[in-house]
């Protein structure tokens, strides 16, 4: 079975770890919150860093006026057989401190370097380790006291946020909480007692310990809550003498005042019976001892609470994507099959699986006939255009039977009219494609980490868009060439089997001289002209449409990347790495999950290795 020392210095790792990783607890379920921990409450003044420091058996801490303590300190005590005693920081790795008052100059440093000089309060804490023979293993928390008023230079809000920040640690239900309060001030006042009774009704988990023993008053005592008559803990009050002020100015070594303090309890004619159970050598015991039970007893639920996160971790490993490959050739592959995965979309918005094809439609079934309809043929055959346009057909020799020039002018000029609309139809048509890749490449999920290749494949869809539209533009245009470069001889034919109408009898005899004929004849040549155009209109109206299709719809869901296939297959190695750069954050968020997967089953190894030693 793992040992002790094993399993305490198991949490350490584990807890290390956890912090370099940005995990120190207060933000969800995280392994930390996992690992049981003993977190040291206390008012200000309490003696808090006091008793710290006795277990430890050295002066470490910074000291002073007003909040000394506005980081969490991890404190991991490792119990080394003999040799040096020696400090790191988690910070500075490589820098072995042997000096403490080093040690307590860089915990003052290093809380100014993240909180400023501002006196304010910050959740990241400083990983302190100690080595030494004189501790036992063993890992605390030291958290700020907490306190009553702001002093000068602090918000107003100091008072809660520290008192939220101890909560958020003393909250967790792997936590054990050691509670530190004064023996001169009523155990009813502590606030340590407060605020561990609010998270810990049942007392299971909390810790008592009574500081400044000596300090009472004379004839006073306090067996009532050592004896845990005046405030019932699962466990038992442990009491303390640290060294007093005066103790602390001489400069009293720690080790002396650890002797001194058992030779206190052995003689004190109050606590005397109590003597094995008391003072600071004790309560590191018991809190070593209680440290290694409780872990002993998470360490299954700690593997669940493991392996799940790490099925979590895979799963959103998954989701994001695993990381791109590195050789070429499957590089390639992966492009042309986000590639494909896009033109799958894109397909099937054309094809009515997702909305916007209709769009298409919408251009031939409104658009077109609405813009054909509204052709200035009225103005183009008025009577006074008609008249001009035969004249000046005729020439300097008036025409004898029908206007046969005076006809062609007046249906080529007309027919012009419908280029408007017929480019008007690919340019809509066009629109409507380039908004779906738009949205295609939107909607491709396997694309949505690659926004260089998203890039890529909208400027390649885009360009072949264009040469679609131009091919499209011509064969529009062409056709209604096509409708003036050869008439439609039948209408005219039967036009003229039509019986002519019979010319109004008004008294002037009908003749080619005379005004009112050739109004008449006029006003039946524009609607002959007229009659003609309509059916051109009925004919573009369906072939306009087709062309389109044609040249652009049924291009693109053929070809839209073909000419973009044949360009990446001749890429370099290089330039196809570069198509596949991922979205810089979450490359992050990637490598961040990685590593906290690693971080977990690094730390599944070790309780595997350990636990079951
Ligand atoms: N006589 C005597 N003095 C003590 C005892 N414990 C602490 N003190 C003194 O009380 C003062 C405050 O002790 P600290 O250990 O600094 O208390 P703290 O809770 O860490 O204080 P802050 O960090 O300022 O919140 C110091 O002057 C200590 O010397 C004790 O058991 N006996």
């Amino acid at each position: 079975m793992a040992t002790m020392e094993s399993l305490i210095g198991l949490v350490n790792k584990i807890q290390r770890a956890c912090t370099v990783l940005g995990d120190h607890g207060g933000q969800g379920m995280s392994l930390w919150e996992a690992l049981p921990s003993v977190a040291v409450v206390g008012g200000q003044s309490s003696g808090k860093s006091s008793v710290l420091e006795s277990i430890v058996g050295r002066d470490f801490l910074p000291r002073g006026s007003g909040i000394v303590t506005r980081r969490p300190l991890v404190l991991q005590l490792h119990k080394t057989q003999s040799g040096a005693e020696y400090a790191e920081f988690l910070h500075a790795p490589k820098r072995r401190f042997t000096d403490f008052a080093a040690v307590r100059k860089e915990i003052s440093d290093e809380t100014d370097r993240i909180t400023g000089k501002t006196k304010q309060i910050s959740n990241i804490p400083i990983h302190l380790s100690i080595y030494s023979p004189n501790v036992v293993n063993l890992t605390l928390i030291d958290l700020p006291g907490l306190t009553k008023v702001a002093v000068e230079g602090q918000s107003d809000s100091i008072v809660e946020d520290i008192e939220n920040m101890v909560r958020s640690y003393v909250e967790k239900p792997n936590c054990i909480i050691l509670a530190i309060t004064p023996a001169n001030q009523d155990i009813a006042t502590s606030d340590a007692i407060k605020l561990a009774r609010e998270v810990d009704p049942s007392g299971e988990r909390t810790f008592g310990v009574l500081t400044k023993l000596d300090l009472m008053d004379k004839g006073t005592n306090a067996t009532e809550v050592l004896e845990g008559r005046a405030y019932r803990l699962q466990h038992p009050w442990v009491g303390i003498v640290n060294r007093s002020q005066a103790d602390i100015n001489k400069n009293v070594d720690m080790i002396v005042a650890r002797r001194k303090e058992r030779e206190y309890f052995e003689t004190s004619p109050d606590y005397g019976h109590l003597a094995s159970k008391m003072g600071s050598e004790y309560l590191a015991k018991l809190l070593s001892q209680h440290l290694e039970l409780v872990i002993r007893q998470r360490i299954p639920s700690i593997i669940s609470m493991i392996n799940k996160t790490i099925d979590e971790l895979n799963a959103e490993l998954d989701r994001i994507g695993r990381p791109v490959a590195a050789d070429g050739g499957a590089q390639l592959y992966m492009i042309l099959e986000l590639c494909r995965a896009f033109d799958r979309v894109f397909k099937e918005h054309l094809d009515g699986g997702r909305p916007g094809g209709d769009r298409i439609y919408g251009v031939f079934d409104h658009q077109l006939p609405a813009a054909l309809k509204k052709l200035p043929f009225d103005r183009h055959l008025s009577l006074k255009n008609v008249q001009k346009v035969v004249t000046e057909a005729d020439g300097y020799q008036p025409h004898l039977i029908a206007p046969e020039q005076g006809y062609r002018r007046l249906i080529d000029g007309s027919i012009t009219y419908f280029k408007g609309p017929a480019e008007a139809s690919v340019d809509a048509v066009h629109f409507v494609l380039k908004e779906l890749v738009r949205k295609s490449i939107a909607e491709t999920e396997e694309l949505k980490r690659f926004p260089s290749l998203q890039n890529d494949i909208a400027t390649a869809a885009n360009e072949a868009l264009e040469r679609f539209r131009e091919e499209s533009r011509k064969t529009v245009v062409r056709l209604v060439e096509m409708e003036s470069s050869y008439l439609t001889v039948d209408f005219f034919r039967k036009l003229h089997a039509a019986p002519e109408k019979k010319p109004e009898k008004n008294g002037n005899p009908p003749g080619p001289n005379n005004d009112h004929f050739h109004d008449t004849s006029l006003a039946r040549i524009g609607s002959n002209v007229s009659a003609y155009i309509a059916m051109v209109s009925d004919t573009l109206k369906n072939t306009i449409p087709k062309a389109v299709v044609y040249c652009q719809v049924r291009e693109a869901k053929r070809s839209l990347l073909t000419h973009f296939y044949a360009q990446v297959g001749r890429k370099e190695k290089e330039r196809l790495s570069a198509m596949l750069d991922e979205d810089p954050q979450l490359m992050e968020k990637r490598t961040q999950i990685a590593k906290r997967l690693e971080l977990y089953k690094a730390a599944r190894d070790e309780i595997d290795a350990v636990a079951w030693k």
